[in-house]
């Protein structure tokens, strides 16, 4: 388990994992009343927090499903970057792409938060890549089902 500090200025308490094998902390939209999201409308939305993340560890904003699923409400840019040298809010930019009106209320779980090791690469150029299988195919090139 690593340790991160956070500092908590919204009204709620702090993130946690909600069983033993979560990746993700659920994060919650700390703001003054209810916003109403119309349908392709996005918005930024504080979170009240900030974080201090030990050096080569990022965090990530991921949309939660449930709110996918059955409003259409997802993080626009998924998944958001936090970065460990970020000191501002944690914000998060829901986007709703259903077509209907969605409304966000304070204290109400927005996204997800997992904190995630990266690999910092250098990169050398070259004129040929090791040969493959695979090769270039991709995008679906085995087929869709
Ligand atoms: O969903 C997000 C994405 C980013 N950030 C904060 C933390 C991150 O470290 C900083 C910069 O994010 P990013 O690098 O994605 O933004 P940019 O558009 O490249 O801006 P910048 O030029 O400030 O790096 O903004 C958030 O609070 N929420």
């Amino acid at each position: 388990m690593t340790n991160v500090q956070i500092i908590n200025k919204s009204r709620h308490q702090l993130p946690g994992y909600s069983t033993e094998h979560s990746s993700g902390m659920d994060l919650r939209a700390n703001i003054d009343g209810p916003i109403v999201l119309k349908p392709l409308q996005r918005i930024l939305i504080p979170t009240g927090l900030f974080i201090q993340l030990p050096e080569g560890h990022e965090a990530q904003i991921r949309p939660r499903s449930g709110l996918a699923a059955k409003y259409g409400v997802t993080v626009l840019n998924t998944p958001g970057t936090i970065d460990a040298d970020y000191r501002g809010e944690i914000k998060v930019i829901l986007v709703n792409l259903s077509n209907d009106d969605f409304t966000i209320n304070d204290g109400e779980r927005v996204c997800q938060m997992v904190i995630a090791q990266y690999t910092k690469v250098s990169l050398t150029e070259v004129e040929l890549l090791e040969e493959t299988v695979r090769g270039s195919g991709g995008f679906g090139h085995t087929g869709t089902n």
